[in-house]
């Protein structure tokens, strides 16, 4: 009778020279570029949430947020605008990291040779199919019926719609008060992101004193029941139904997710019933106009696309903006010199209107918009932008020393566009690892600026972000003067430990900041 052990010592053996066979074809697959191993892939649902319950072991997984913790350094190391990224598990495969503009340039262009891997994308599908994680005709369908609100019109609205709400903020809140205290920014920025979207993309006006506190019927406010969900949305994809109810944190998820669709559905119904009053051409109209449709003549949607698409419109339009509204606000407070500059800017702009900023004003808050790419070149909310090769193709990189290298993408080639290590490389940006907001006032890289993605499968909702973003940073930097909140077990810092404590962060669909406690101190 053989042993347990004499049946599983070769079967294991042969395993692990198939699968080292696996992976020295994989490597080879991309020109054996240098790169990364390791054993899970961290791009992948499983991935991300192993990355989360392990600790970042050398070879196992990089850990999370591992993109832009490590920027350009893998990059630098390999001597080459290209790197590969060879992993064993689910299955052998080998991705295509990129830091190279023209490289990256290349593949956002040309669409149907390098389209979205949808398949990356199914965490994004939690209620319903959309326009974010879907490709070719489908893709299509949803950006016709969503891209018309994206207009001039709607972006003055957006603009009047967050003055109205800062305004909200000031009076309600803040009131008199001399100092405001906060122990997380994301406090104010994320609510603030919400209320911006709600009302200037679904009709639906929150205050910042009803709509922060749990409505009869719910367990949750709305933002904290999104809040919850977004940051959990691989536990919410991955958890079995049997396992709902096993911890505190799956319990939560799920009563999130929940409490989120039954958001949602009300507002449909809400608006339903308010449409036969009035006429409106937001972003919610054309969704639901669309999902009125009795047949499909290709511009219909379902109760689920309907769904999906509020969901990540939602998600999409207020987690980014939020997340980068924090690290703004953090970077002012920690180079109050940029933040003076800033003042002075937007007072003299301020000093020559009659009366508060319109939206046609806003092209002369040159300064805040050259903020606010700065702190997306520093901290930018997507990381890594996937794309697949379509069919056997190649590409060229620039190499450190000069030089150029070619290197194969066969068809099937997960391909990464790196944007935290094209942020950081110094071939576009000199001192990047510096807050230098003036390098976006005059000739600057555009094309190694790409927090947005580029060409047709770019972010619908930029200038949208970019209107809300300078009408706040506009009121606030006006009224209130930001610094970091002096708390005793940090005194006796140096500059870069501050930096580095004030701006920490980790990742969850987008990357968000840790904790960023600041003080707004009126001027
Ligand atoms: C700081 C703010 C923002 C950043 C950095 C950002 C970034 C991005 C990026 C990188 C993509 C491409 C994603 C991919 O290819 O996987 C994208 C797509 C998208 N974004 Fe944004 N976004 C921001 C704000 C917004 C806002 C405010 C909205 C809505 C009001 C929005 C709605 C969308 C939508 C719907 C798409 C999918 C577009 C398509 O595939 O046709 N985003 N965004």
């Amino acid at each position: 009778m053989p042993t347990v052990l004499s049946v599983i010592l070769p079967v294991s053996g042969l395993f692990l020279i198939s699968l080292l066979l696996q992976l020295r074809r994989v490597a080879r697959s991309v020109g054996n570029l240098a790169g990364l191993f390791f054993l899970i892939g961290p791009n992948t649902d499983s991935g991300e949430l192993i990355a989360r319950i392990a600790p970042s072991a050398r070879y196992l997984t990089p850990g999370t947020a591992w993109m832009q913790k490590r920027k350009y350094g893998d990059f630098a190391a390999a001597g080459k605008d290209a790197i590969s990224l060879v992993t064993a598990f689910p299955w052998p495969k080998s991705d295509l990291l990129l830091a190279d503009a023209a490289a990256i340039k290349e593949v956002t262009t040309l669409r149907a040779k390098f389209p979205k891997p949808v398949y990356r994308y199914a965490i994004l599908t939690a209620f319903g199919p959309n326009i974010v994680a879907s490709e070719g005709a489908e893709w299509k369908k949803y950006r016709k019926i969503t891209a018309p609100p994206f207009s001039e019109k709607n972006y003055k609205f957006v603009w009047d719609e967050t003055i109205h709400i800062v305004t909200d903020l000031f009076d309600s809140i803040w009131r008199d008060k001399s100092s405001i205290v906060v122990d997380h920014c994301l406090d104010i920025t994320l609510p603030l992101a919400l209320f911006i979207i709600g009302a200037a993309g679904f009709g639906r006006r929150m205050t910042w004193t009803s709509d922060l506190v749990v409505p009869p019927g719910y367990q949750m406010a709305f933002k904290d029941a999104l809040h919850i969900l977004s940051s959990n949305l691989s536990l919410y994809i991955l958890l079995p139904r049997w396992a709902r109810n096993l911890t505190k944190l799956t319990k939560e998820v799920h009563l999130a997710s929940v409490e989120v669709k039954k958001y949602m559905l009300e507002m449909v119904q809400a608006r339903r019933n308010a449409d036969k009053a009035e006429e409106r051409h937001d972003l919610f109209s054309g969704l639901l106009d669309a999902a009125r449709h009795e047949q499909d003549d290709g511009t219909a949607l379902t109760k689920d696309e309907l769904i999906g698409n509020m969901f990540i419109f939602l998600l999409a339009g207020h987690e980014t903006t939020a997340h980068t509204l924090c690290f703004t606000f953090a970077l002012l407070a920690l180079h109050p010199d940029e933040q003076e500059r800033l003042y002075e800017q937007n007072k003299g702009v301020i000093a020559s209107l009659n009366g508060i900023p319109m939206y046609e004003d806003m092209g002369r808050f040159t300064y805040s918009l050259a903020v606010l790419y700065e702190t997306l070149r520093l901290f930018p909310p997507i990381v890594s932008i996937p794309k697949i090769a379509a069919g056997d193709t190649i590409l060229t990189v620039n190499n450190i020393d000069g030089g150029k290298t070619t290197v194969p993408v066969p068809s099937g080639t997960d391909i990464e566009l790196n944007v935290s290590a094209l942020h950081y490389n110094p071939r576009y940006w000199k001192d990047p690892h510096r807050f230098i907001p003036e390098r976006f006032l005059g000739d600057w890289p555009k094309d190694a600026f790409i927090p947005f993605s580029q060409g047709a499968r770019a972010c619908i909702g930029r200038r949208f972000f970019e209107t809300e973003s300078v009408a706040i940073m506009t009121m606030l930097v006006s009224n209130y003067k930001i610094e970091v909140k002096e708390e005793p077990e940090f005194a006796g810092e140096t500059f870069e430990e501050r930096y580095a404590r004030v701006t920490a962060f980790d990742h969850a669909i987008t990357t968000f900041p840790l904790r960023v406690p600041l003080v707004f101190k009126k001027r």
